[in-house]
């Protein structure tokens, strides 16, 4: 069985059908990453599984049991936590405070606490005192990424990372993830950077208007076949 199950998914924003039939699995241990150009729907698909869009009952399940219809304090208590599009963190708190925020959610102790999520981003340790959003764009991205990290999640769902950042930025976020992974969370993310993706997903899923186009491991999928996946016509 796998760690998450999406079956069939739907999703509408009033009369705007925005999923339509989504299928998608995740192994524990694994890395998938979610392609597709602007509007594709990826982010409708992470705001799904994370409980923020609360309309598919039975189309999500993590080891097996339906999370589709919880609010999202209570997905993160089951296990998926997720790194939010635009980093959302909190204007008035610091660094620390920002990250403590992640913690609430916790039902076990785990491997990451404030020491480990500050051994990953040594920089967030210099700067835990002062408010998180007067760092700069990647170390907020950490800090977004540590707060997920702080409800020592089975599940990481991170929505367009690298948005905005600076290659050598976006090389020092990515750079964190081989160690997520070896502390035990599956990882999803959703990368509009299709060489970004290739490279640090186990297997990939391309979107086109509300639909999975093509899926596989990147070693099977040819540049042609992303490209069509991906825009729709041929190259
Ligand atoms: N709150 C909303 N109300 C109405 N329509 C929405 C809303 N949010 C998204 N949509 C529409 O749903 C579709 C999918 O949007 P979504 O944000 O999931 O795509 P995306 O692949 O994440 O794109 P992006 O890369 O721009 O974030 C788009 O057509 C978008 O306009």
């Amino acid at each position: 069985m796998s760690l998450l199950q999406v079956t069939g998914l739907t999703a509408r924003y009033g009369d705007f059908q925005a999923l339509f039939g989504v299928d998608l699995t995740l192994d524990a241990g694994e890395a998938i990453a979610i392609i597709g150009a602007n509007g594709a729907g990826k982010t409708t698909l992470m705001r799904s599984i994370s409980g923020v869009l609360r309309n598919a009952p039975e189309m999500i399940r993590l080891n097996g049991a339906p999370i589709g219809a919880l609010p999202p304090d209570a997905v993160v208590a089951q296990g998926v936590a997720m790194v939010p599009e635009g980093r959302r963190l909190f204007a008035s708190l610091s660094v620390e405070e920002n990250l403590l925020i992640g913690a609430h959610g916790r039902k076990d102790a785990g491997y990451w606490t404030l020491q480990t999520v500050y051994d990953l981003f040594p920089i967030l340790k210099e700067k835990r005192h002062v408010p998180g959003v007067s760092l700069s764009g990647g170390q907020q991205q950490m800090v977004a990424i540590g707060r997920a990290l702080m409800s020592n999640p089975r599940v990481l769902l991170c929505d367009e990372i690298s948005l905005g950042l600076a290659p050598v930025v976006i090389r020092d976020v990515y750079a964190a993830l081989p160690r997520i992974r070896d502390a035990g969370a599956a990882v999803v993310i959703v990368e509009q950077d299709i060489g970004q993706a290739l490279k640090v997903a186990d297997r990939v899923y391309c979107m086109m208007e509300g639909r999975i186009t093509l899926s596989g491991r990147p070693e099977d999928l040819s540049r042609a076949a992303i490209h069509d996946a991906y825009f729709g016509v041929s190259a």
